[in-house]
């Protein structure tokens, strides 16, 4: 199959293009440099070239914090970016497949449940948001999609690219002597390698739609941290504080563990628990 991935340089691009390199699949990586999602023209002469039957939009803005002072930017790239190649998608009559997000949740701030595709959402911070916004997008305009929403991504391309907790956590705990990291916000880290496989497994199949993928398992970012710390072999000395305490930017969910089920039920597939995926990364 003729596969196009979009932003095939951030974490979960680039283990999607080692991925699926192993399955005589006909691929090709787009990067920043080579398409602007949220210029129309640019997705239409990008994706002339590469003539895809299948495409996997990994890019978006991420930056959480950012984005409560750029919503415009948050809403070009996660919104209106999604909704160009949901467009170009049904006009070709080909598959989507879209990343989106836990924090789409949130809104419920007693939840201690997992959520399943059937919850309704409710977005806390702008990122939240304009992903929803894109999600919305993708599943009224483009009849062959599949949305996958996730979590807490790292993968080995965050070492040079933003970074991801890991390698924050890495790098703070050598520079300075104490830590504080928040403990009342529960969600399920995700390895980019393994919701990589995860997605080429779905691909194989016929079930379109929206689904749940993250690592087994939750915890909190404390907790998390802890954790890096031990596998890592490092005596870091943490202080676990309430989100107040924090005083970030941006609202996070207090709670957005996702139910995977369904995920698991049309693939059987499953992905490994959050401590197991963090060792496999931390030893590679
Ligand atoms: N990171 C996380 O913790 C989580 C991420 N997600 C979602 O998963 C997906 C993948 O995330 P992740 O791999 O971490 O993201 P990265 O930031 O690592 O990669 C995104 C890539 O998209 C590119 N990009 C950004 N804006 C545009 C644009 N307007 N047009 C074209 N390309 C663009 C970036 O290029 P450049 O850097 O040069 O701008 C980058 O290479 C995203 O949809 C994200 O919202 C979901 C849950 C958690
Ligand atoms: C660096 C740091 C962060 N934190 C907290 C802030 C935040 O609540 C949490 C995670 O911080 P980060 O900035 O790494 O992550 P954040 O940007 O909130 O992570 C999110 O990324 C987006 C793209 C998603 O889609 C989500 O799934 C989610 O993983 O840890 C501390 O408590 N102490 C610290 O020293």
């Amino acid at each position: 199959m003729r596969i196009t991935v979009i932003g095939s340089q951030g974490q979960l691009g680039c283990d999607l293009m080692s991925t699926l390199s192993s399955d005589r699949h006909q691929l090709t990586g787009l990067t920043h440099q080579q398409i602007t999602i949220e210029d129309a023209d640019s997705v239409e002469s990008a994706l002339t070239e590469s003539q895809p039957e299948l495409i996997i939009n990994t890019a978006a803005y991420n930056k959480v914090d950012q984005a409560e002072s750029t919503p415009e930017v948050a809403f070009a790239t996660n919104a209106l970016g999604p909704r160009n190649l949901a467009l170009y998608c049904q006009k070709h009559k080909i598959r989507l497949v879209h990343i989106s997000t836990d924090y789409v949740f949130g809104f419920d701030s007693t939840r201690k449940s997992a959520y399943r595709e059937t919850d309704l959402p409710g977005p806390i911070s702008v990122y939240g948001q304009s992903k929803l916004a894109g999600e919305y997008f993708v599943r009224a305009i483009c009849a062959q999609h599949f949305v996958i929403r996730t979590c807490g991504l790292y993968g080995t391309a965050g070492k040079s690219g933003n970074g991801n907790f890991v390698e924050t956590m890495l790098r703070l705990g050598q520079e300075r002597d104490e830590l504080s990291i928040i403990n009342d916000q529960y969600c399920t880290p995700t390895s980019t390698l393994d919701l990589s496989a995860a997605i080429k497994n779905l691909i194989q199949t016929d079930r379109l739609g929206l689904y749940h993928v993250t690592n087994e398992g939750q915890t909190t970012w404390f907790e998390f941290a802890q954790t890096i710390f031990d596998f890592a072999g490092l005596t870091v000395k943490m202080n676990p504080i309430l989100t107040e305490q924090y005083n970030a930017p941006a609202e996070r969910p207090r709670f957005s563990v996702l139910d995977c089920a369904q995920f698991k039920k049309v693939t059987g597939f499953s992905l490994p628990h959050w401590k197991e995926a963090l060792q496999t990364y931390l030893e590679s």
